[in-house]
């Protein structure tokens, strides 16, 4: 390409508004450790609402544990219903090697959903060390990463609208 060409051809960029108006969220979150887990509900929902989300737009669905996410999230992605599912829950370590398990198998199965579906499921479950470590995470000194979670459904979602089509999957 010449010089001139490459002088006048712009840089396309795609940058979602962070309007959370008209967006339908479900969110799944793991009941183990809900001390831990209540709280990142609670502020991604507060995140949501103050980024313009109606009430009536929030679907929030508890599970047993976050083993149990990926199912839920799948079946809530491919109901059409919602333009982002939000993932949360606490995976924390404890005496035997059940947590690699556990927080393997939901953060590899919340990607496959997104990716299966084409909808934005956002992995907002926290995989600690301590319990002191959830507790950070979850609207102490290290913030509320459901909070960040809901601020990443809200992009996508945007996103999505102004991508190009994908070609509906055969
Ligand atoms: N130890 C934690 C669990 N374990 C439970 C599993 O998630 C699952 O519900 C069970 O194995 C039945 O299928 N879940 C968490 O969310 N956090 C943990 O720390
Ligand atoms: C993440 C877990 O499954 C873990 O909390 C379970 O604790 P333990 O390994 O002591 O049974």
């Amino acid at each position: 390409m010449s010089t001139e060409q490459s002088a006048s051809t712009e840089i396309r960029h795609y940058e979602a508004q962070l309007n959370a108006g008209s967006k339908r969220f479900a969110i799944v979150s793991g009941r183990f450790n809900d001390l831990i887990s209540d709280r990142l509900v609670g502020g991604a929902v507060d995140c949501l609402l103050r980024h313009g989300a109606g009430k009536q737009e929030i679907s929030i669905v508890k599970v047993p544990g976050a083993f149990e996410i990926p199912l839920v999230a799948r079946r809530l992605a491919l109901s059409g219903k919602f333009d982002a599912v939000i993932t949360l829950g606490a995976v924390i370590r404890g005496a035997t090697p059940h947590f690699e398990y556990v927080s393997a198998e939901v953060s590899k199965g919340v990607a496959s959903v997104g990716l299966e579906t084409g909808v934005p499921v956002i992995f907002g479950v926290l995989t600690t060390n301590s319990i002191d470590e959830a507790v950070e995470r979850a609207g102490t000194k290290a913030g509320n990463k459901g909070w960040d979670a809901a601020m990443s459904a809200i992009e996508m979602a945007g996103l999505m609208d102004i991508l190009p089509p994908a070609p509906e999957k055969s």
